[in-house]
């Protein structure tokens, strides 16, 4: 890794890459390994607004917390949360002597060419910050069919194109989830003729040499200006079909982005975060689950989390990951500590109840149906939840139809 700051500037790198493609991952992975350096983290995710993104990636199976975290409210960091991320930024630098390095996580639906500009159009952050580069994190099991999605109407250019098109990194992510080499194969040409530049590193959750993303000082500006410019084309349909395989979109057409900021994000993505109190039943859980996942193309979820409580044996709160058809839950953090209730608690065990949390992106989310599906899963008589036993140890996943097309 590139040892100089250089000139009393710190480096910003941006993370970013599509829902569920591995950008929390990339961090987890960068704060844990030995680089000795001091690093800020900026987090941005869609959904909760609240603190269920927060604990769901940053608490690991022992509870451990990162400092210098500082999480930005609900709405995309390019376009909605744009002047709350300068403000970040401006008092991150207050405390500039406490790190060497910011990194800034995006949403998935971010453009990163939007965010890039934030550091040469804002006086007061050019001269003391300098963007390091933009690292995309690319889903190798997911992406062919993201680049592909069309909008016959529209012709606009997807954001999974312009995270690709903006990095001056690339990792191909989730490479064991890819079904054979020659596929690997394909979705890295795919990848390179929407971006001939940026090195690509292949990786297992997000497991890549730090040197080959941080301290790189692969950003340019007139890089980056040349891009939009590209996509402005395509989006005008001067270049479809030419330089950028890709620049329709879904047939679900544009959508102004959950906040209403103005700029129009090009998939139709919605975000609603649901809670409920009390313990889930596990088998009820996942029914609902894998119908949500798989069952409903016409409504389809690209990504959900949640911080889930399960009626049984096992009361530690279990961390939900789905992207896409491929789900997990696992337990993280320690159980709540709470008085027995002793008796008949409706399936409560383990004390009070507690609340749960999920948080669903996908097309035409229907925020008052999975509502209604999400409370009908809690434990109770004649649901199989009251009493039953909780989620296994290790964890539980299920995978439907895993393809890269
Ligand atoms: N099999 C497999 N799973 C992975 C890999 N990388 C990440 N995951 C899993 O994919 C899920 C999503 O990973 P995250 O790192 O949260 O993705 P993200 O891009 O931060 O997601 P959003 O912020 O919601 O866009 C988690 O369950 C990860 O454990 C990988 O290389 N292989």
């Amino acid at each position: 890794m590139e040892a100089a700051v250089g000139m009393g500037t710190t480096p910003v790198t941006v993370i970013t890459g599509f829902l569920g493609s591995g950008k929390s991952t990339l961090l987890e992975h960068v704060l844990r390994e030995r680089h000795g350096r001091r690093i800020a983290v900026i987090q941005n995710e869609l959904g909760a607004g609240g603190s269920l993104p927060e604990q769901v990636s940053m608490l690991n199976e022992t509870g451990d917390r990162y400092d210098e975290w500082v999480e930005l409210p609900n709405g995309c960091l390019c376009c909605a949360v744009r002047d709350k991320l300068t403000i970040a930024l401006e008092r991150l630098m207050e405390r500039r002597g406490q790190f060497e390095y910011i990194l800034i996580e995006t949403t998935g639906v971010a453009n990163p060419g939007a965010l890039a500009s934030t550091f040469w159009l804002d006086d007061a952050l050019e001269s003391p910050l300098r963007l390091d580069g933009i690292v995309t994190l690319v889903d190798a099991a997911n992406v062919l069919r993201h680049v592909s999605a069309r909008s016959v109407e529209t012709g606009q250019v997807n954001e999974v194109v312009q995270q690709i098109a903006y990095a001056d990194r690339l990792i191909l992510n989730k490479c064991d989830l890819a079904p054979s080499a020659e596929r690997l194969d394909e979705v890295e040409q795919t990848v390179r003729t929407i971006n001939g530049l940026a090195p690509i590193v292949r990786a297992e959750y997000a497991h890549v040499d730090l040197d080959a993303i941080l301290g790189t000082s692969s950003f340019q500006t007139q890089r980056a200006l040349d891009v939009g410019a590209s996509l402005a084309r395509a989006r005008a349909g001067v270049l479809s079909g030419e330089c950028l395989p890709c620049a329709p979109m879904e047939p679900h057409g544009t959508a102004r982005d959950d906040a209403g900021s103005g700029d129009a994000h090009s998939i139709r993505v919605q975000t609603c975060s649901l809670r409920t109190d009390g313990r889930l039943a596990l088998e009820p859980f996942k029914a609902w689950l894998c119908d949500l996942l798989w069952e409903r193309p016409t409504r389809p979820v690209f990504r959900a989390k949640g911080l889930l409580h399960f009626a049984g044996e096992d009361v530690r709160p279990h961390a939900l990951q789905a992207v896409h058809d491929v789900w997990d839950l696992k337990p993280c953090g320690p159980a709540l500590v709470a008085a027995d209730s002793g008796g008949d608690d409706g399936g409560q065990r383990g004390g009070a109840a507690p609340t749960n949390w999920i948080v669903i992106i996908g097309a035409r989310v229907d925020a008052d149906a999975l509502g209604r599906e999400f409370r009908g899963c809690v434990a109770r008589e004649g649901n199989g939840g009251a009493g039953e036993d909780g989620a296994e140890e290790g964890g539980l996943g299920g995978a439907h139809d895993v393809d890269v097309t």
